[in-house]
């Protein structure tokens, strides 16, 4: 996948944000430089662009050794420079070609001659499809800068029609709290793809990135949909740690490799309860909370507290956990609304499975605890179990046939199967211990979100994380596990901690594995405000 744009020697923009991007999206880079711009996050200081026989040598040096997939184009910068890329791609046409027609940087300065403006709308109609933004639509058509998305999405799909060359509309520089990218075929066919605003100045470089990545899906064989949700998804990712990168003091760039991190973060093979974190005997409950934040952050307190000091103990060891799960991606992007709809329902099909298994697992309690009052609170919590995954079926579910026939996840079934075993097969304080985690954290989650408005895509689904009923629910478990853990042996005590640790690592996963989902690998359904549970 070749780049054909000016550099950035900040690495935010330019043939560097391509190259992280086309690695990104799985594909192997290569670039030619059109311009060497010197430049950084507040802005151009200077061009130099090289004569245009030297970058027609380079584009040789690629096709004559090598066979490509797609190329982009980014700043092209003169018309002469224009020329020669034209005149390549005529006697070398890839099976892709993205033009982003880059005019202007985000910093407000000059990336293509005015009078290259010409040149550049007749390069565009060489090319597959194009990614302006709302100002260079406006160039390319001719017309005033639109004003809200319906206008830009009107003046793409006439200059399509009349070109034959696709558009992406990129609602990036408009100012609603959602951004979409829409693409728009040649015969009208159009293919939004959702996505929420980030209140960041680390945008450098976007429209580079969204550019090359999708070159990179295209090439690959993928949809012009497809493409773009990955895309569209991926990007939203990197704007969002963008700041974390803390590159300059400017308009910082976008993380390329965020997801990439966050991936190899969660094929780590350490264990998952560090070695010593519990005891083999646990004969006091300080002995666990101790251990457990002397190596790590002590994390958020408990929104229902603890009930004894066994319970708040595991508290104290559990809370990093319980923190990771409040600031996790899944969890960021439902709450902002950008977690895309194939990972929501992702989500929901596996939340089915999971209550079907765990309604086993607490009927599974019910049966073989001594305690009375635990074996009342366990058959009720089944029963309401079996309850909400009916009533996910035919709320959620019923509107999303796909998603109904996802099959079990491999993290849905290793925590259920996880949870079945500490029931079926150890003390029932170990079991009480290993299903706590699943009342609690939920309850934590519930208890962090904040208000969303009603047109928020996931309200509806909010709000059943509040359901005060819940929070009750969450008391008596934990009513239970502290009489269990009273009243057990220091050894079954200490696998109990380990089966509570564990679990709640579970429930991250459990949590997390959703944006591991390709965001479009469940079909879309009808929207989602105003759903029932
Ligand atoms: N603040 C933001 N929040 C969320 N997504 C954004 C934001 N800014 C940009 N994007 C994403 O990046 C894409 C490209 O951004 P934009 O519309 O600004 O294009 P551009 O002007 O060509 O980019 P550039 O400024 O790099 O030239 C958008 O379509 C959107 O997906
Ligand atoms: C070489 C080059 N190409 C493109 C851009 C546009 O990116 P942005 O508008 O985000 O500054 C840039 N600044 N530099």
């Amino acid at each position: 996948m070749l780049s054909i744009a000016g550099t950035d020697p900040t690495g935010g923009a330019g043939t560097a944000a391509d190259l992280k991007s086309i690695t990104a999206a799985g594909g192997f880079g290569m670039a030619a430089v059109t311009a060497v711009v010197a430049q950084n996050t507040h802005g151009v200081s200077d061009i130099h662009v090289p004569p245009a026989q030297f970058l027609a040598a380079q584009l040789r040096a690629v096709s004559d050794d090598v066979e490509l997939e797609a190329v982009k184009t980014g700043m092209l910068g003169t018309a002469e420079i224009i020329e020669a890329v034209g005149t390549w791609l005529s006697a070398h046409p890839p099976r892709v070609l993205v033009v982003d027609p880059v005019m202007v940087a985000t910093s407000g300065d000059r990336l293509l001659e005015p009078e290259a403006e010409q040149a550049m709308i007749r390069f565009c109609s060489l090319a597959t499809v194009v990614t302006p933004n709302i100002d260079e639509l406006a160039v390319l058509t001719g017309e005033p800068r639109a004003h809200d998305e319906d206008e830009a999405l009107a003046q793409a799909a006439r200059w399509s029609e009349a070109t034959g060359v696709a558009v992406v509309v990129k609602t990036g520089h408009l100012d609603s709290r959602e951004v979409t990218n829409t693409w728009i075929g040649t015969d009208g066919t159009r293919h939004p793809v959702h996505s929420t605003r980030v209140d960041t100045t680390s945008t450098h470089g976007t429209g580079c990135s969204l550019a090359a990545a999708l070159a990179t899906r295209l090439g690959a064989g993928e949809d012009p949909a497809t493409a773009l949700a990955w895309v569209t998804d991926w990007l939203h990712e990197a704007i969002l740690h963008g700041a974390e990168l803390q590159v300059g003091s400017g308009n910082g760039p976008v993380d390329h490799a965020h997801r990439a991190r966050r991936l190899a973060a969660a094929g780590s093979a350490a264990p998952w309860v560090a070695g010593g974190a519990v005891p083999d005997r646990w004969e006091q409950p300080a002995q666990l909370a101790a251990r457990a934040t002397a190596d790590g952050p002590t994390g958020p307190a408990a929104s229902v507290p603890p009930v004894g000091p066994w319970t708040e103990a595991l508290w104290a060891a559990g809370a990093p956990l319980a923190g990771a799960i409040e600031g996790s991606g899944f969890v960021a992007a439902l709450v902002d609304g950008s977690l895309p709809e194939g990972q929501f329902s992702f989500y929901l099909a596996q939340d089915a499975h999971y209550l079907q298994r765990y309604s086993r697992a607490l009927a599974t309690l019910a049966a073989t605890s001594e305690d009375p009052a635990a074996r009342e609170f366990w058959s009720d919590s089944s029963r309401h179990c079996v309850d909400t995954e009916l009533e996910l079926h035919r709320g959620w579910l019923a509107t999303r046939p796909d998603a109904a026939e996802v099959a079990v996840s491999p993290v849905t079934s290793s925590y259920t199967d996880f949870l079945l075993a500490r029931a079926l097969g150890d003390p029932t304080a170990v079991g009480a211990a290993a299903a706590l985690p699943c009342f609690w954290l939920y309850a934590q989650v519930g208890a962090s979100l904040p208000e969303v408005p009603d047109e928020h895509p996931y309200a509806g689904w909010l709000l059943t994380y509040r359901d005060p009923t819940f929070v009750e629910g969450v008391r008596g478990a934990l009513g239970v596990v502290e009489r269990e853990l009273g009243a057990a042996d220091p050894a079954v005590r200490a696998e109990a901690a380990r089966a509570f640790l564990l679990a709640c690592r579970h429930e991250l996963e459990f949590f997390e594995q959703a944006r591991r989902v390709a965001p479009s690998a469940v079909a879309p359904s009808p929207a989602l405000a105003g759903a029932t549970r």
